[in-house]
């Protein structure tokens, strides 16, 4: 099994330790420092082939200035990875990084530039990914879809891949980029590899996105699928791991021709850390979101002809479980394969930890010269270090039940959108206001609000609208939405609990956090939450006025019928990006 060395160095003085960039970006105290003395770290288990994956990294490339967990850049992340593929090199075996999409939408210094991520793509690629899929988030807009097919995509000669995405900038469908990507690695392996995104509707008409199971029936899929000079198969795919059809089909469509093949699985989107066994020589992990993870994933015992690579640490775990992923399938006892897989906290103690360096022997010119961009970046954008309020105390996404004070969605519903979302001239309405909550994506914590954090809670510039409806409709809608089947987000069936640090339980089991953590709680989310504002009195006559984004009111209106008006902008270009701000404007102390 695993190596776990607990006698290793721990994590002592965290906060001593130097990771603190310079950016100027926000410095207040961080709420969320690690108190804890030490922390234990794990030694990696290196196979004949190993991989780095990271996810959903939405442009949070300037690492995490408030949590010292996460408080490594893109700089550090190229020196770590520089110096674990020389340590690959050495012990000649290969190391593939690879990344799952959903780069745009989530920070000031990726959002607040045109075109959107002007300044933290050139970064991203400076990076030597060897296999990259797309996400929704690069297909939403036009401009972004554009970009990403002119300027991205082209850059990474043939493996950013987009098995079932086209381009449709001229009215003509053509592949998004390669659909798949051929190629023997330094040490040997035949890898066939292909990139799906989940069957995602929202995209603009920049592109099509082809439901992965007719992807898989299309001839040029099945013409790689079924050769035979395939050690082993390698797909990522911006969908997510758990209980998903579109992994599912893959999975399958592989299978038909290649019973035992190794099939190595890269998914994102859901924000998790996870890792799914599909059967004992398919393996598919998930590396959680926002530079937060760094996905680690050995595999040994490959098939014979395999002869280059070397067994560094001989075999991990080998699977002996019933799938989880794949119902009815028996485990292959005979399966010469082994696994092992860690889930990397993304700052420097760890980086430099498993490269055996120290804070002065880490960085290299590469690295030192990245941070030094990303510094300059952020300091050319010195709009989103503007000082808008003081938040008045923390508030969390999901470590805490929307019924406590602590949960930003109970903060919203109960204080701010009562406060802001309202039409001029009608504070006196009766009015509900709902929110998706997949539009709020990070924690408000105590201390100055900036543009860059406004950007973080909510980058979404979504109109708030406003209709009028009888409250025999209204009083149900948040109940309908809950349940609608468009915007439905799957529900994470690991048990994950994001605290201090996360803490994670997946199919190989509770040893995947490479950094083990407190735990301190977590809580699940509805899809959507709503405030009440003086409906307490409403009959079912009352006409009452109801508030929610661009984003689901197409949705939302399907549930409101008789004597309705349509959906007007609420205040003209207010949107849920703004709501923040104004309550920062409006009603936050100035004085922090
Ligand atoms: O305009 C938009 C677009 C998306 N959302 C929300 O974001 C999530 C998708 O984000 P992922 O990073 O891909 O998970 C989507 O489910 C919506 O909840 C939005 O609010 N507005
Ligand atoms: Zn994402
Ligand atoms: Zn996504």
């Amino acid at each position: 099994c695993e190596d776990h060395d607990w006698s290793s160095p721990v994590l002592g003085g965290y906060v001593d330790h130097g990771l603190m960039k310079t950016h100027d970006l926000a410095k207040r105290i961080q709420p969320n420092a690690l108190v804890t003395p030490a922390q234990p770290i794990k030694d990696l288990h290196w196979g004949q082939l190993n991989f780095l994956h990271t996810t959903d990294t939405h442009g949070w490339l300037a690492g995490h200035l408030l949590d010292e967990n996460y408080s490594a850049d893109y700089g550090d992340f190229a020196d770590f990875v520089q110096k674990m593929k020389a340590k690959a090199d050495a012990l000649g075996v290969d190391l593939l990084l690879i990344d799952s999409g959903d780069l745009h939408d989530g920070t000031g210094f990726g959002d607040a530039t045109t075109p959107n991520g002007r300044l933290t793509l050139p970064i991203f690629k400076k990076l030597p990914y060897d296999l990259l899929s797309i996400g929704n988030h690069e297909l939403y807009t036009t401009e972004i879809a554009n970009d990403t097919y002119h300027n991205f995509a082209p850059y990474w000669g043939g493996r950013y891949i987009t098995s079932n995405v086209d381009f449709n900038g001229t009215g003509v469908a053509q592949p998004f980029s390669q659909r798949y990507a051929y190629w023997e690695t330094k040490f040997g392996i035949r890898i066939m590899s292909f990139a799906f995104i989940f069957n995602f509707t929202g995209n603009s008409n920049a592109s099509v996105v082809t439901p992965v199971g007719d992807a898989v029936k299309q001839s040029w899929f099945q013409e790689q699928v079924s050769r035979s000079d395939i050690d082993m198969f390698l797909v990522a795919g911006h969908i997510t791991l758990r209980n998903s059809t579109e992994w599912g089909l893959i999975y399958a469509a592989i299978r038909e021709h290649h019973p035992t093949t190794p099939i190595q699985i890269f998914g994102g989107h859901r924000h998790v850390r996870d890792a799914v066994v599909f059967d004992a020589n398919a393996v598919g992990i998930a590396s959680g979101r926002y530079c937060e993870t760094v996905g680690w994933v050995s595999v040994n015992g490959l098939p014979k002809n395999v002869t280059r690579a070397n067994s560094p640490s001989g075999n991990a775990t080998k699977i002996t479980q019933s799938p989880s992923a794949v119902p009815g399938v028996q485990p292959n006892r005979n399966s010469s394969l082994s696994y092992s897989r860690q889930y990397l906290d993304f700052n420097r103690y760890s980086f430099e930890f498993h490269t055996t360096t120290t804070e002065q022997t880490f960085n290299t010119s590469l690295g030192e010269g990245i941070s030094e961009n990303i510094t300059s970046a952020v300091d050319s954008l010195p709009e989103l270090t503007e000082k808008l309020g003081c938040v008045p105390a923390s508030y969390y996404i999901d470590r805490y039940p929307i019924t406590s004070n602590r949960s930003l969605f109970h903060y919203l519903t109960s204080v701010v959108f009562p406060a802001v979302v309202v039409a001029p001239n009608r504070t006196q309405q009766p009015r509900i206001i709902l929110t998706n909550t997949g539009g709020f994506r990070y924690d408000l914590l105590q201390g100055p609000f900036t543009i860059d954090n406004a950007y973080q809670t909510n980058p979404y510039e979504n109109y708030w609208m406003r209709m009028t409806a009888p409250w025999s409709v209204a009083k149900d809608l948040l109940l309908n939405m809950q349940t609608d089947k468009v915007y439905k987000r799957a529900v994470n069936e690991t048990d994950l609990t994001e605290t201090l640090g996360y803490v994670t339980k997946d199919d190989l089991g509770t040893d995947g956090d490479n950094i083990v953590h407190i735990p301190q709680g977590s809580a699940s989310v509805p899809h959507y939450v709503q405030a009440n504002v003086s409906v307490a009195n409403a009959s079912d006559s009352t006409l009452v006025d109801v508030y929610a984004t661009s984003f689901f009111t197409a949705a939302a209106g399907k549930y409101l019928q008789g004597n309705t008006s349509d959906w007007i902008r609420a205040d003209g270009n207010f949107s849920s990006f703004d709501t923040l701000p104004r309550m920062a404007q409006q009603y936050w102390s100035k004085d922090c």
